[in-house]
């Protein structure tokens, strides 16, 4: 009879994977995936949607050949949750890719919350203007505290600027951040002069408008993943040099790509591989959908353990072992581009 497999939960997640580790892993993710060479199997994201009850179930498989790398997210987003429960809610499932049982079960909402601020951190890396003064985020959940922390850490802006739909909900994304936030009473007061502009909304009309923007600004446009759902107006979408993480899922997925008719330049695996120019003097906008969550890529330091090498060891071996799954799941979900 196969082991049961494991499980890694929410707590355990955020305690094991932290970003120096992550953002190294995501970045040769992104490379792999665009090399669009086959060894990356990664269909765009299948979504049901649950009419009956305003939400969205996603499942995101993948296998990676090189790391022989077999997973799946399941991700449901919902607009109307019960008060305290998260939008989005994720988990990760690891299958032994040569017999296909199922090794590890693992909390997905943590590893979706960092994969996604990690990857536009790493657009911003690469698509930055000169000047990094003041960063601005649109919405206040889950993921703009998690491009906050990471925004904060990676790079040196003086002034962190929100906007959300209710003020009181962007005193509250104040409140739980470290470090001073300004909350600003319209989106168009918090983006004006802004150099980098994050949106992390659940909009499905725009929010952000290419007047707005200055001028060689960067955008990383995280939300609107339905190809009717929009937050950028059309003048924005053509006007920015167009990045994604996959252009199969920005064809399919993507309202603000579909709806503007946008050109796509290239997709940010190719700007970090340096097949493709990051055009940093003109205004970017990198339009994420995490394509690429989990990768083939196994950690040189981490190797592929068996689930079933866990059970006899002690607490501490199983930690490690755990954190040897969670990266072996990471590392494929990556691949769903860092659509963690
Ligand atoms: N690109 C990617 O890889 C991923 C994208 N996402 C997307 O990022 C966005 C934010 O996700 P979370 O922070 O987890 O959600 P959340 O539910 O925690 O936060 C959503 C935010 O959007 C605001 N909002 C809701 N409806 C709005 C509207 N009509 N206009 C303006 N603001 C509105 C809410 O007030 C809240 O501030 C979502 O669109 C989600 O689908 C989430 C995970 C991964
Ligand atoms: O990658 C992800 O988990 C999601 N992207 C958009 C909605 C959920």
């Amino acid at each position: 009879m196969a082991d049961a497999p494991i499980f890694i939960g929410a707590a355990e997640v955020a305690d094991l994977l932290q970003y120096g580790a992550l953002l190294p892993v995501l970045e040769r993710a992104l490379v792999d995936f665009s090399k669009h060479d086959g060894m990356v199997v990664q269909p765009v994201r299948s979504t049901v949607p649950v009419d009956k009850h305003n939400g969205f179930l996603g499942v995101m498989p993948a296998y990676m050949t090189e790391s022989d790398t077999l997973a799946t997210k399941i991700v449901r987003f919902y607009h109307q949750t019960a008060f305290g429960t998260s939008s989005h809610q994720a988990t990760v499932l690891l299958f032994n890719p040569s017999d296909g049982s199922l090794r590890a079960i693992m909390d997905g909402t943590v590893i979706t919350e960092m994969r996604t601020a990690a990857v536009s951190a790493i657009a911003t890396k690469y698509l930055k203007p000169d000047r990094l003064e003041t960063l601005c985020i649109l919405g206040s959940g889950a993921q703009a505290i998690s491009h906050y922390n990471i925004f904060t850490q990676m790079f040196p802006f003086k002034q962190v600027r929100v906007w959300s739909r209710s003020r009181e909900s962007a005193e509250r994304f104040a409140g739980q951040v470290q470090g001073q936030v300004q909350v600003c009473t319209s989106a168009r007061e918090a983006v004006l002069g802004a150099d980098v502009v994050i949106t992390v909304t659940m909009a499905s009309e725009p929010v952000l408008f290419g007047e707005w923007v200055k001028p060689g600004a960067h955008v990383n446009a995280v939300g609107a993943c339905r190809p009717e759902w929009r937050e950028m107006d059309d003048a924005l979408m053509k006007n920015a040099v167009l990045y994604v993480d996959s252009k199969e899922a920005a064809l399919m997925e993507s309202g603000d790509v579909i709806l503007s008719g946008a050109d796509i330049f290239a997709e940010l695996g190719e700007v970090v591989k340096g097949t493709r120019p990051a055009l940093c003097e003109k205004t970017t906008l990198f339009k994420s959908l995490g394509k690429n969550k989990q990768e083939a890529y196994t950690m040189p330091s981490i190797q592929f353990c068996t689930a079933s090498c866990l059970f006899p060891f002690s607490t501490h071996c199983l930690i490690e072992s755990k954190q040897k799954l969670l990266w072996t799941s990471l590392i494929h979900l990556a691949h769903h581009f860092s659509r963690n």
